[in-house]
């Protein structure tokens, strides 16, 4: 079979959210091909960090069942995290469903979670080997979903702006232009992971890469790589500064920002417009405006939405693989 549900960005597309259904209730969760936990807001959560929340009811639910003994515990890259119990409930993602999947309920999520209001929790994406349920690991929605799935592949179809898709099953492609092209993905550290050795702006010296590898993460917000990298993009960009108040790269908003090219798995650069580089206005005048390609310290570069938004993106589970291919 296949699924495809809607995905809407929040917020100025700080993050994308799809309807779920979990034992009959629909709840807007966030893939997250960054991490491998199902989780939700649900009734045992206190009434406080309830509050403003969509929850799963798990009284109402006929077909969940607990898990004696299972916890999780999950703290993201921002610092993040939620707690809880476990238990295994009928997954329905827009059509694609299982009908025992690990359901992790959380006791305890931190703030930014309650003050996310349109958030109900994570769909991780990522591989199984990451999943933080003890004393017995749960495999991920797509790894119990693929064997019927008609390919073992899903797909982010993330927009600027504007709704997308995401979609298990099957490529649509009638959603990008020209030939989708595909790279191994090395699933070591249970990511989406590739090499991507440089970076080019224009038909400027193509950049090296510290470490030259790369996750596609839909979980991310921005696109983040090496300082050097950022500081030669920005170097292109009249007015652009590292403004520590602000956390990073800001430029005035009326900038022309050249396009950003990445390599693939050595075999191919994808793109990057430069118009989805400028990500939001930090000043209420709207002059100011906050870069969506920032600095990490780190060797492992993370692609998030700021790339989905420029590449139609596969997820091959089948022969982990990662395919790229410019939005039609
Ligand atoms: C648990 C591990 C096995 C996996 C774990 N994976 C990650 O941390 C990456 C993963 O993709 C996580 C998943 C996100 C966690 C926070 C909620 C939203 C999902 N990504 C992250 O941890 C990266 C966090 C995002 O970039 C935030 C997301 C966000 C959205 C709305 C409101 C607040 C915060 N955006 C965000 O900060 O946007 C700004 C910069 C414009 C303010 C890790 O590597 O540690």
């Amino acid at each position: 079979g296949t699924g495809k549900v809607t995905a809407t960005p929040i917020n100025g597309d700080v993050e994308y959210l799809s309807p779920v259904n979990i034992g009959g209730q629909t709840l807007n969760l966030d893939f997250d091909s960054g991490s491998s936990d199902l989780w939700v807001f649900n009734s045992q959560l206190s009434t406080a960090s309830q509050t403003g929340h969509t929850v799963f009811n798990v009284a109402k639910s006929q077909t969940l069942q607990m898990m004696t003994g299972a916890t999780y515990s999950i703290s993201y890259g921002d610092g993040s995290g939620s707690a809880g119990n476990v238990g295994t409930d009928t997954v329905n993602i827009g059509g694609a469903t299982v009908t025992s999947q690990a359901i992790e309920l959380a006791t305890a999520v931190s703030a930014s979670f309650v003050e996310d209001t349109a958030s109900n929790g994570l769909v991780g994406l990522a591989f199984s080997k990451l999943n933080t349920v003890k004393p017995t690991q749960q495999k991920t929605f797509f790894d119990n979903a693929m064997p019927n799935l008609a390919e073992p592949v899903f797909t982010a179809d993330l927009r600027s702006n504007a709704v997308g898709a995401y979609e298990f099953g099957a490529i649509d492609t009638s959603k990008f232009n020209g030939t989708m092209q595909w790279a191994a993905v090395n699933t070591t550290n249970g990511f989406w992971q590739f090499s991507s050795e440089k970076f080019q702006v224009g038909d400027a010296t193509p950049m090296a890469v510290p470490g030259g590898q790369a996750i596609a993460d839909t979980g991310t917000t921005l696109m983040l790589t090496s300082a050097a990298v950022v500081n030669a993009y920005y170097a292109n960009v009249q007015g652009a500064v590292n403004d520590q108040q602000v956390g990073g790269v800001t430029f005035p908003c009326n900038s022309q920002l050249p396009d950003l090219q990445f390599d693939v798995g050595g075999s191919f650069m994808a793109n990057v417009k430069g118009s989805d580089i400028n990500f939001a206005p930090v000043d209420n005048a709207g002059t100011t405006c906050f870069g969506g390609v920032q600095a990490i310290q780190s060797n492992l570069q993370i692609y998030g939405d700021i790339m989905f938004k420029s590449q139609f993106v596969a997820f091959n589970g089948g022969n982990n693989s990662i395919g790229m291919a410019p939005h039609q």
